[in-house]
Formats: structure tokens, C-alpha cells, sequence
């Protein structure tokens, strides 16, 4: 197994200039690498989007938003609340650093993932919820129509930063406003990014607390910065991390690439894991209670063969 030096751990986000959808379909997504499409015609919304724009086109329903004290918005120890705004009234916010009418303080931070009418049962669909500014927006064709499952509206205030996460399906994120960074990480680097459930315990990816996150150093970064009209197309499962640089307007179009019988259908949210990794969990939760049966010398040991048996049968290729 390569153990990676600080020097050889990070890369830049390949940039492709010369779109086609051929060449996406044949040269890009095969590789199943992240990379930032540039260039692409994405429709009106590059320069109509302003501010005031999208406060009036956007109509006064109510979005339910994540406010924060902190731009380091943390999911795990939930330093935010949840709050309702009409939506004219939290672009205005998004977009001003100090606010008149406020919920925790002055300079508290706004972040919107735009839900379906009903979160529960529904997608988010910006051609469904906000159908006048789906207008203003070209999708690139870079997947069949039939495999579109829904598309995000990403809002954010300046300095929000994401937590780092994973999605399970293919993605493209569409920058309208604002520039932001990026950084992604392979999957198969999930060991050193201290999970827990799809998000990373490590908030700041620039400078990890290496006494609780002394792994984090061997994660290799992609980064990149995206630009208004920039895609980064986000493969399932690579995990990323965003800095709004600027108060932000993005759309995300995730998509099925996978046949469909391996998707939870109960999942309005797109991020339930494949319907055999979900069994495969609850089997392991199962193969722990049986070992719990055991003297602990022998659960132990066992435990050790099982995790030989699974890492010989699926990681052999990366050791
Ligand atoms: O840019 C953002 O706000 C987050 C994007 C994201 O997590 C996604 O597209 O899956
Ligand atoms: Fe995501």
C-alpha cells in the first residue's frame, strides 16, 4: 500500500475547454473522474441572475434554510438552525454580509438546498418549484433524460464552506454566481476522511486538526475553483467540499447511471446508499451481534478473519 507524502497529495481538477457531449460520453465520464467543464452554453442565468433578479423571479414561497453564526457550517455537532424565509427575502440575506432583521446575530450565514414541495415524498425540481428562473437555465446534455433524477438549488452567503460528503449518484454542479472552491476526494480514500454516515468529521480541509485526524494527511485532494458558467461534474461517491469565495447561486443535476432497481425509492434526497450496500450494513450489524455472542478472545480474532475475508475479496487490487 503507497503511503502518500504531503508533497504528492493534492491535484488540480482536470479543465476541459473543449466540450462536446461525444467527448464526454467517450473520453470524460469513463474515467469516472471529477473534472470542470468550461465554456458551456448555460443559458440566460449567467447574466440575468442578479440578487434582485432572483428575488423577484423566485416569488415569495417559503425556503426552508440552514443559518449559521459560524461559515463553517458543521452537520455533525449541528452549529446551525433551520429556519423559514420567503425566498425573495432570503436572496436578500444571502447576499448582504450584515443584516438589519436577523435570527442569531448580525453577520450570521445563510445556506439553501432547495427541497421538493413535500420533503418527504418529493424531489427537489427547479423546473417544478421555481419554473420562471428554470427558464433562464440550460442542463448540458451529458446524460440520457430518462436518467435525470433532480436538480438543487444551491444558495449561499460569502464564506460558506460545505462539509465534506459524499452523494451515490453522478452529478454535474452548475455555477451561476459567485466564484468557490472545491475540493473532492476519491472514494476509495474513505479511510482517512473519519466518517460518520455520508459526511466527514473534518470541517477544515486547509487545516485539519492532525491530533484528532492524524489519517486526514493521507487523503488526496482535488481542488479546483469554479467560476460563474463553470460544470464540475462530481462522480457518484467522490466526496467534496465547497467554499462559497463569494455569496453563491448554483444548481446541482444529479442523475441515475445505475439501473434502477438498485436505487432506494424512498429517498427525495438522492443520497440513501444503494439498496445492496444498505442490506449489506444491516447484515454487518447482524455478523457484529453474533460476534458479541462470543468470549471476547474469540470475537477478536474473528472479527479479524472477517475483515480478511472482505478485504481479500474487494480491496486485493489496492494493496
Ligand atoms: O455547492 C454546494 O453548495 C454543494 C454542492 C453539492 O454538494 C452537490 O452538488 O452535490
Ligand atoms: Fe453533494
Amino acid at each position: 500500500m503507497s503511503v502518500r507524502s504531503r508533497s504528492n497529495n493534492a491535484e488540480d481538477i482536470r479543465v476541459v475547454e473543449t466540450f462536446t457531449t461525444e467527448t464526454f460520453t467517450a473520453d470524460i465520464y469513463p474515467k469516472r473522474e471529477p473534472v470542470i467543464l468550461r465554456g458551456l452554453d448555460i443559458g440566460e442565468c449567467l447574466r440575468k441572475w442578479t440578487p434582485s433578479y432572483l428575488a423577484s423571479d423566485g416569488g415569495t414561497q417559503e425556503v426552508k434554510v440552514h443559518v449559521s453564526s459560524s461559515t463553517q457550517m458543521d452537520f455533525i455537532n449541528k452549529n446551525f438552525l433551520y429556519r423559514s424565509l420567503p425566498f425573495q427575502e432570503f436572496v436578500k440575506r444571502a447576499f448582504e454580509d450584515e443584516h438589519a432583521d436577523y435570527f442569531i446575530d448580525q453577520k450570521e450565514k445563510f445556506y439553501l438546498r432547495a427541497l421538493g414541495h413535500d420533503p418527504r415524498k418529493d424531489v427537489a425540481d427547479i423546473s417544478v418549484q421555481f419554473p420562471e428562473l428554470a427558464q433562464d437555465l440550460t442542463i448540458p446534455q451529458v446524460f440520457e433524460r430518462e436518467k435525470f433524477f433532480s436538480s438543487v438549488f444551491r444558495i449561499a452567503s460569502r464564506g460558506v464552506q460545505l462539509w465534506t460528503h459524499y452523494d451515490i449518484m453522478d452529478n454535474i454542479l452548475i455555477q451561476v454566481v459567485g466564484r468557490k472552491k472545491v475540493v473532492l476526494f476519491h472514494p476509495n480514500d474513505v479511510d482517512y476522511l473519519y466518517l460518520n454516515g455520508d459526511k466527514s468529521e473534518v470541517l477544515d480541509v486547509d487545516n485539519p486538526d492532525l491530533s484528532c485526524y492524524p489519517k486526514f494527511i493521507e487523503a488526496k485532494q482535488y481542488r479546483g475553483h469554479l467560476e460563474p458558467g463553470d460544470i464540475l461534474f462530481i462522480p457518484a461517491l467522490w466526496f467534496h467540499n465547497m467554499t462559497y469565495e463569494d455569496a453563491g447561486v448554483a444548481v446541482n443535476v444529479f442523475w441515475r447511471h445505475l439501473e434502477d432497481k438498485l436505487y432506494d425509492t424512498k429517498d427525495p434526497y438522492g443520497n440513501h446508499d444503494l439498496l445492496p450496500a444498505q442490506r449489506a450494513n444491516q447484515i454487518v450489524d447482524r455478523a457484529i451481534k453474533a460476534l458479541e455472542e462470543l468470549p471476547e478472545e474469540y470475537q477478536e480474532f474473528y472479527a479479524h478473519r472477517l475483515i480478511d475475508r472482505i478485504r481479500h475479496t474487494f480491496l486485493a487490487k489496492q494493496t
